[in-house]
């Protein structure tokens, strides 16, 4: 049984003079109890994933292939169908951008007991939903003005949390937390998973995703290229790009990746990662596909 699936998603954006491919060919499920953790490089296409499942993309958005929940396939069923059905009841999301997801005007209190309420909880909840966010009660009072950063995170985390949806997408859900705090929210998603609700978590961080998930995506240039348990991508990874990925961590080798991503409105027809790839030769110019999508993987039978 999946709660999600992901096929062939992609989105791309078009400009005047230009067309951003954003994510292109995305093939994902998320079970029950599953913790999936999207990693990739700042713009690889993270966030417009997340929007694309959420209904939340701009007009100049065209999106292609299929996201199911059930019978519902939220990329097509309508916004007013994804406002009933959906949002907060089946799917929850955590936001990159707290300051520009929160209500000015409204206090932390009387924005998550709303959420409690049209979700039929006791609105009197407020302060433990809160805790269970690591936002202290008294936080709940101010207008998100008056919150730091890392409390607004956390607020927009009780929010999402508030309505208990069996599957949550937390886009960056550790923002500007300090180290205490990025384990109690990635304890707290892990339990959730634990506790039979799902998890997809996107994250630039690494060590956090080797803490909590269970399964590993790894984008680059809008693209899935390594999809696998996580225990072995950070025990052996097998395509070059999540190698390299884990070898700029500080606690590894602390190698940045030489080179930058390719420009979205210009994707090669290739391997999007050739041009920065030590592995790469002429069979590169042609796409691979599967679980690692390299022609020349680091660990042979994952391409199996
Ligand atoms: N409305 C839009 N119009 C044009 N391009 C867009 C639009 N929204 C996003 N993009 C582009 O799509 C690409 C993917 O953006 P996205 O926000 O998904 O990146 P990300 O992986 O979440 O990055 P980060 O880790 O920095 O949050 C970027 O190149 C971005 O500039
Ligand atoms: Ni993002």
């Amino acid at each position: 049984m999946t709660l999600l699936q992901i096929d062939g998603l992609s989105v791309r954006f078009r400009l005047r003079d230009a067309v951003v491919q954003a994510v292109t060919d995305l093939t994902l499920s998320v079970r029950p109890g599953e913790l999936l953790a999207v990693v990739g490089e700042s713009g690889c296409g993270k966030s417009v994933l997340a929007h694309a499942l959420f209904g939340l993309l701009p007009r100049n958005a065209e999106v292609t292939g299929r996201a199911l929940m059930g019978e519902v396939d939220v990329l097509r069923c309508g916004e007013k169908r994804l406002a009933r059905e959906i949002r907060g009841r089946r799917l929850g999301l955590v936001p990159q951008s707290p300051a520009t997801a929160l209500t000015p005007v409204r206090t932390g209190r009387s924005l998550l007991a709303e959420t409690l309420r049209a979700h039929r909880r006791d609105p009197g909840l407020a302060d433990t939903v809160a805790a269970d966010a690591g936002l202290d009660a008294h936080a709940l009072d101010r207008y998100p003005f008056e919150l730091s950063g890392g409390m607004a995170q956390r607020l927009v985390t009780a929010l999402a949390l508030a309505s208990d949806p069996p599957l949550l997408i937390a886009d960056e859900p550790t923002t500007g937390l300090d180290r205490p705090l990025v384990d109690h929210t990635l304890d707290l998603l892990r339990r959730r998973c634990d506790n039979g609700g799902a998890v997809l978590l996107i994250t630039h961080d690494l060590a956090a995703a080797e803490r909590v998930a269970d399964t590993v995506a790894v984008m680059y240039a809008s693209r899935i290229v390594e999809h696998r348990p996580a225990p072995d991508v950070f025990a052996a990874p097998a395509h070059p790009y999540t190698a390299a990925l884990l070898d700029a961590l500080p606690d590894r080798a602390f190698t940045p990746i030489p080179g930058h991503p390719p420009m979205l409105t210009a994707l090669p027809p290739g391997c999007a990662f050739a041009a920065r790839c030590p592995r790469a030769d002429t069979a590169c110019a042609s796409r691979p596909g599967g679980p690692v999508a390299c022609h020349h993987p680091l660990v042979s039978e994952a391409v199996a």
